[in-house]
């Protein structure tokens, strides 16, 4: 395979652009809803969620605010963590959140909860994004913090990936390189995408 760096970096501005081009607040909110909608339906009602922590990821820039998703989830039991990135080149790690307790910015200026909050291994990956297309490829930020992530918590047991994003931010093919983990489910306000059973 053709080393497919200078396309996700052509297609990453592309996506960047798109998805900042989604300003409206009301249908940001409306896909912040239905996306929460789409979780409990596709994947919660069917019983396909596995035990344990559902790892979620605090909004940065322009993408789709899972928030209320991981409010709903809180309130009916469920363990939430927030990722706390560590120096590039590393994979992330997870705390749990409690969201009546103060975040504090991390790395990249992203909210994470303190170091008195206790380390979680999630069992399900909400996984941000700049874009997808309809195999279940990604594109992040190009840092690999997920890939690595994925990688390494893979190796010890399954973990459930959903990808959730705009319904705006398809692309027809993203490139795709060896390093790429799969997503299992992509979420968006127009639909759910199951890539594995
Ligand atoms: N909300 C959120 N949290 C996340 C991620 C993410 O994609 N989104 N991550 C996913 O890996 C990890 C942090 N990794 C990151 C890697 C690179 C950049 C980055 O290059 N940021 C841009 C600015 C982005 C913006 O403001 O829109 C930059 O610094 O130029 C950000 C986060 C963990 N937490
Ligand atoms: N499991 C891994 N082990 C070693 N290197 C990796 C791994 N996963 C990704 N990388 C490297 O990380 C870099 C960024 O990968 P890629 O462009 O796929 O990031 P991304 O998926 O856009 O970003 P992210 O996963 O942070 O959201 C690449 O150089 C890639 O080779």
């Amino acid at each position: 395979m053709t080393d497919p760096r200078a396309a996700k970096d052509a297609a990453r501005v592309r996506a960047r652009a798109r998805r900042d081009s989604l300003t409206d607040d009301g249908v940001r909110a409306f896909a912040a809803d239905a996306v929460r909608g789409r979780f409990l339906e596709a994947l919660v009602r069917p019983g396909l969620i596995p035990d344990g922590p559902v790892a979620g990821y605090w909004p940065l820039g322009s993408e789709l605010d899972a928030r209320p998703l991981l409010l709903h989830l809180k309130a009916a039991g469920r363990p939430v963590a927030l990722p706390v990135s560590g120096p590039r080149g590393q994979a992330l790690t997870f705390r749990d959140w409690d969201p009546a307790q103060p975040l504090a910015a991390g790395r990249y200026g992203i909210h994470e909860p303190g170091a008195d909050r206790p380390e979680a291994v999630p069992a399900v990956l909400l996984v941000p994004m700049l874009a997808f297309d309809r195999s279940g490829h990604r594109l992040g930020y190009g840092a690999g913090y997920y890939d690595r992530t994925l990688d390494a918590l893979r190796a010890v047991r399954p973990v459930l990936a959903v990808g959730v994003a705009f319904a705006a931010q398809e692309m027809d093919a993203v490139p795709c390189g060896a390093h790429d983990e799969r997503l299992d489910w992509i979420l968006t306000e127009r639909e759910a995408l199951r890539f594995t059973q």
